[in-house]
């Protein structure tokens, strides 16, 4: 077994007015990461240069171990990526998309293609392009499993999606993930796919990483806290991410820390909450 799926170093793309990294993001086998952050952090561009559907401008990405040339193709038959990619064959039906993109495969399987057609209720005599932006969502998800991928980079695969179909998604992307030797990038505004789905958390803001937790370290070491006053030493505490005043109350990111601090300054913890993820998230992408 590879010990890492994916890893990127230094890795930059500049627009004209948006520049990607430096970033550094290493992918193990047995872990989904859910990528998250603001409208415009850069989640899709970052995702565009791992797959090398866009060039990037500087920095070293290797997939299973190797840093592969421009031009192999054995890593990208390995990776399902779900990037909206498919418009421009749009003409074709999704029958015909699927001859078209099964022969680029040699591990296609026909069987899984026909279970998740009917698991999905897709019309494969329908032209791609006049399908709903959920349904070209889920034949985009379909085509990224079923040439036996070991890493998936889905960009938002349930935008627009409805609420039964992304469900069984959900349920797709847990199944994929059963052997514990194939990790899944997903990049998401769904807290409940991050609750359900995701175990490590990397953020990113104008392009860059500004957070990497894991998931269960999240909810463990963020909290609110009721005091009965608020000192300059704890005001100023790099783990105290917001305190109030009036009632005096502080969020941490580190329970433990912070309740020594408190405890120190000999002031009364009256009461004390762990944050939602939700919460922790809106903080995450936030500040
Ligand atoms: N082809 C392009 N030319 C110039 N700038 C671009 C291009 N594509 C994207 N950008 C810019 O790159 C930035 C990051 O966009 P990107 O789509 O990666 O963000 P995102 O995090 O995926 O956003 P969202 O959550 O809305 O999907 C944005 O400021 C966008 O305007």
């Amino acid at each position: 077994m590879v010990s890492s799926l994916m890893q990127a170093k230094e890795v930059t793309k500049k627009y004209k007015r948006f520049s990607l990294g430096p970033l550094d993001m290493e992918v193990e086998p047995g872990i989904v990461i859910g990528l998250i952050g603001s409208n415009g952090s850069g989640k899709s561009t970052l995702l565009r240069v791992l797959m090398d559907v866009l060039k990037r401008d500087s920095g070293h990405i290797k997939f299973f171990g190797q840093e592969w040339h421009e031009d192999d193709v054995e890593w990208k038959q390995k990776v399902g990526y779900a990037g909206e990619i498919l418009d421009a064959y749009g003409f074709l039906t999704v029958g015909e998309l699927k001859d078209l993109i099964s022969r680029w495969y040699p591990s296609w399987s026909n069987e899984q293609f026909e279970t998740l057609v009917k698991r999905y209720k897709i019309d494969l005599k329908e032209k791609y392009r006049r399908c709903s932006k959920g349904t070209q969502k889920k034949i985009e998800f379909i085509f990224t499993l079923c040439h036996n991928p070991s890493l998936l980079l889905l960009d938002e695969p349930t935008a627009g999606v409805d609420i039964v179909s992304q469900r069984k998604m959900k349920e797709d992307l847990l199944n994929f993930m059963e052997d514990g030797e194939k990790a899944i990038v997903l990049a998401t505004h769904t807290v409940d796919e991050i609750n359900s789905i995701c175990d490590e958390i990397v953020v990113l803001e104008s392009g860059r990483i500004i957070h990497s937790f894991n998931k269960d370290e999240i909810t463990e070491n963020w909290a609110r806290i009721w005091t009965s006053d608020i000192g300059e030493n704890v005001k100023n505490h790099p783990n105290v991410i917001q305190y109030y005043s009036n009632p005096c109350q502080i969020v941490t990111n580190d329970l433990d820390t912070l309740e020594g601090i408190i405890q120190k300054e000999q002031i009364t913890i009256n009461h004390m909450q762990r944050l939602s993820l939700e919460e922790v998230l809106e903080f995450l992408i936030d500040n």
